[in-house]
Parts: C-alpha cells; sequence; structure tokens
C-alpha cells in the first residue's frame, strides 16, 4: 500500500449544476431555459427525459449540505441558474431568485462550506436563443449584467467564480455537434458562439473588478487530452487540432489575446471566419485569477478526412470503459496539466472529475468498486502533479449525487450520493464513504 499526502490547504469538494439538480423548472419565478425547450423536442434526450424536477434539490438543498457535511467537503461547486435570475434573460430582476440563492449560500457558510460559483453553466434564457444566443451581441450584454446583479449580491459571501463551464461544449457540442441545446449543426454559428461568449467572459471579468467583488474568478474548460495513434505527422496533427480545440482555442484568446493561427486558418479552409470587432480580444484577455478544469477521459487519435470538421478519429483501443463509454485513463490529467503550463503555472482547481457507473442498490447498499477505482487512479495523478509543482489547489468530484446527465438523461449516474428519482431519496454509495476517509485524512491509500 502507498499512502499519498496532499497540501494542508488543499480544498476538496463536489460539484452539481443548476438545471441538473434544481428542479422546480415552473417555481420561484424561472424563466424558460434551452435545456427546457432542448429536452421537451422529440429524440434530443433519452427517453424524454427533463429537468422539471430533477433532484428537487430546489427545496431539498438543506438535506444535500447535510450530505455535504457528513462528507467533509469544504468546497461546495454549484452553478446559477440565469433564468432564475432574470427570467426574459434580460428585462426585470426576480427577487424571489435571488433569494433562493441567498438561502442556498448562508446554509453552505453555516456548514463551514466554501461556495465556489459557475454562473454559467448551459441553462441559458430561452428568450435570448430566440434573438440568436451567444452570436448575438445582445446575449453578451445581457450575461454581462446577470452577472453583475450577481456580483453585487454575493460579493463577500462567495469568493470562488467561473464564469462559464466548458466553453467547448457550449459552442461546438451544441452548436456544431447538436448533440447538446439548442442543438444547431453548423460550424460558423458555433464559431460565433464561441466568440460571443468569450466576449462575455472579458466583459463580466472587467465587471467584476470595477465592482470590487471579492474573491478570485476564471473559466472552466473541459480537457479533450488526445496522443497519436501512430508516429505519423498527420496523426499528430490531427491529435493537436482535437485538443487545440477544446483548450487553446478559449485559453489563448484569454492568456495570449490571439486564437491558435493554425486553427483559425483551419476553420478558414472550412469557409469559417471568427467574428472578431475592434477591442474584442483586449476585452477577452483580461487578466484572470483561477481555471477550472474538468477531466474525464482521453483519446487515442488518428487522421481521417471523413471524421467531421477537424478530421480526427479517436480509435478504440480496447480500454477498460465507464458505463457512458468513456475509456478510463488518468494518465491523460497528467500530461494535460504539464500541456497546461504554457499559459504559465497558473492557480488550477479539478473543478470536474468522476465516472459514469450506473449500479444500483442491492440490500440497501452500491457497491460502486469501479467508481473508487476511478477515483484512486486520479487523485494517485493529482497527488504526481502537485508533486511536480504545478499549482493545483483542489478537487471538486463529479458529482455530488445522481444527476440530469444532459441527453443521456438520467440514465447516465455520476454521483457519489445514489438517487431514487421516483423517491428522491438520496443514498450514499461506497464511493461516497471512500471520498470521505480521503477528505479525513487528506491522504489517498492506494493498494497499488
Ligand atoms: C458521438 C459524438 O460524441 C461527441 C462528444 O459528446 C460529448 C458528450 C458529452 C460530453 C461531456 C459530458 N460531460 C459531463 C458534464 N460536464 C459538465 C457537467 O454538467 C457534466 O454533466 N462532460 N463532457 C462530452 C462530449
Amino acid at each position: 500500500m502507498t499512502i499519498f499526502k496532499f497540501p494542508q490547504d488543499f480544498r476538496w469538494g463536489t460539484a452539481t449544476a443548476s438545471y441538473q439538480i434544481e428542479g422546480a423548472a415552473q417555481e420561484g419565478g424561472r424563466g424558460v431555459s434551452i435545456w427546457d425547450t432542448f429536452a421537451r423536442t422529440p429524440g434530443k434526450v433519452f427517453n424524454g427525459d427533463n429537468g422539471d424536477v430533477a433532484c428537487d434539490s430546489y427545496h431539498r438543498y438543506e438535506e444535500d449540505i447535510e450530505l455535504m457535511k457528513k462528507l467533509g467537503i469544504n468546497t461546495y461547486r454549484f452553478s446559477i441558474a440565469w433564468p432564475r435570475i432574470i427570467p426574459d434573460g434580460d428585462g426585470e430582476i426576480n427577487r424571489e431568485g435571488l433569494d433562493f440563492y441567498h438561502r442556498f449560500v448562508d446554509k453552505l457558510l453555516e456548514a463551514g462550506i466554501e461556495p465556489f460559483c459557475t454562473l454559467y453553466h448551459w441553462d441559458l434564457p430561452q428568450t435570448l436563443e430566440d434573438i440568436g444566443g451567444w452570436g448575438n451581441r445582445r446575449t453578451v450584454d445581457a450575461f454581462v449584467k446577470y452577472a453583475e446583479v450577481i456580483f453585487k449580491e454575493f460579493s463577500g459571501k462567495i469568493n470562488f467564480w467561473l464564469t462559464f463551464n466548458e466553453p467547448w461544449c457550449i459552442a461546438f457540442l451544441s452548436n456544431l455537434l447538436g448533440i447538446h441545446a439548442p442543438g444547431n449543426k453548423d460550424l460558423q454559428t458555433s464559431i460565433n458562439v464561441a466568440h460571443g461568449l468569450l466576449v462575455a467572459h472579458g466583459k463580466a471579468v472587467q465587471s467584476f473588478r470595477r465592482l470590487g467583488t471579492t474573491g478570485q474568478i476564471g473559466i472552466a474548460p473541459n480537457v479533450c487530452w488526445a496522443e497519436p495513434y501512430s508516429k505519423s505527422p498527420e496523426d499528430q496533427a490531427a491529435c493537436d487540432r482535437s485538443i487545440a480545440l477544446n483548450t487553446d482555442w478559449f485559453l489563448d484568446p484569454i492568456y495570449k489575446g490571439a486564437y491558435p493561427q493554425f486553427m483559425v486558418d483551419w476553420f478558414a479552409e472550412a469557409g469559417a471566419t471568427v467574428p472578431i470587432q475592434e477591442g474584442d480580444m483586449e476585452i477577452i484577455s483580461q487578466p484572470i485569477d483561477l481555471l477550472g478544469i474538468n477531466y474525464y477521459t482521453m483519446g487515442i487519435n488518428r487522421f481521417n478526412p471523413e471524421a467531421g470538421v477537424l478530421q480526427s478519429e479517436e480509435v478504440d483501443m480496447g480500454l477498460t470503459k465507464t458505463d457512458i463509454g468513456w475509456p478510463v485513463e488518468s494518465r491523460g490529467l497528467y500530461e494535460f496539466m504539464h500541456y497546461l503550463q504554457k499559459y504559465g503555472n497558473v492557480d488550477v482547481y479539478i473543478t470536474e472529475n468522476g465516472a459514469c457507473i450506473n449500479d444500483d442498490l442491492e440490500n440497501g447498499k452500491i457497491n460502486d468498486d469501479r467508481r473508487i477505482a476511478y477515483y484512486e487512479q486520479h487523485l494517485a495523478q493529482i497527488h504526481r502533479i502537485i508533486n511536480d509543482g504545478i499549482n493545483l489547489k483542489g478537487y471538486m468530484a463529479w458529482s455530488l449525487m445522481d444527476n440530469f446527465e444532459w441527453a443521456e438523461g438520467y440514465r447516465m449516474r455520476f454521483g457519489l450520493v445514489h438517487v431514487d428519482y421516483r423517491s428522491l431519496v438520496r443514498t450514499p454509495k461506497e464511493s461516497f464513504y471512500w471520498y470521505q476517509n480521503v477528505i479525513k485524512n487528506n491522504w489517498l491509500e492506494t493498494r497499488i
């Protein structure tokens, strides 16, 4: 057995998101989001599932916080639903929505748990999608107005902020591949969305500074680490494109003030250009304080001219997979964190990492050994990364509890806590107690 000790001030947490857990979709003055619309569109979400009830955390958040206290976390990542705050996206402020999040955040603070807030975790007000979504500058300005409302309301209570969760999913999964809301399938639209959200990010950071909001602010890209199937330059280039679209496409504008030229050229070949306006890149490259990194898996990729706009195809290498079909390979997290150093040794939090394991209750227990094995591997890599001197400051497991997994609906379970969606009874899984022990000791005991 090996013991890996973590730094004394290391943050241990879990993560969730508003649309995935809250429910109460027609309560508290909440407006319609693009995910309400998308989930009601036949064929978009498995089984026609939607977030109307979800885990009912809107009503059961005190019970959730009791679970967090039992788990022993000191940090909880959640997102605020924009449609609860400004229901029509750009109009009147809904006081009832603000009051809900004040009650929630106050309970977190009472429990000694640090709120780690994501402003946008995919639930765009439908009214803004109706005018073109992130590709319309009116949506950008509406986001800044929403962000400023939240900054003014929660400065002093919240000290860790993320503007956007997984910009690649917002732009490309949702507007090029059409797999997430709003379901567009157009390259130019996806590039317009990516640019719009980057401008919104930069403007929100400017407001954050101007308002003197407490704490630190950043953004949370999701990682797509890839290594070449062969030593051919074509396969390496296919990997470079795949990695860059999730990471460099967003972090180069933020840290360097310019898009990665090789990708701009690649998209130009496909007839798409970035709609940059005067001053945009200066706005986008506002200095940020931290990065959230979401890591689940990595790929072995090769060049294939038929494999989508990137002409990059993931090869099935026969690795163990989770129940959502993603290979279990923690090495990519280590490799990526060293890749990230090209932006400097910035403060990083793993804001999502976890395994979809669909074990069910057996005699009142969930023996999710495969999830424990996943976390053991990934936390061992986290320890290696910290030992290499990289400023990795905290880790948030995705997710506290089973919840609405977007287009997969409720069939895919990422939680440390099992949720019975009929009764809404929460049952900690064996992985919950394993993670509880890691947090209590602030060290990882591995069987290797
Ligand atoms: C067949 C082609 O497929 C293309 C890739 O399709 C996907 C789908 C889904 C994801 C995905 C889902 N998650 C987990 C979430 N992160 C945020 C939080 O809300 C979690 O629920 N991360 N990435 C990636 C890629």
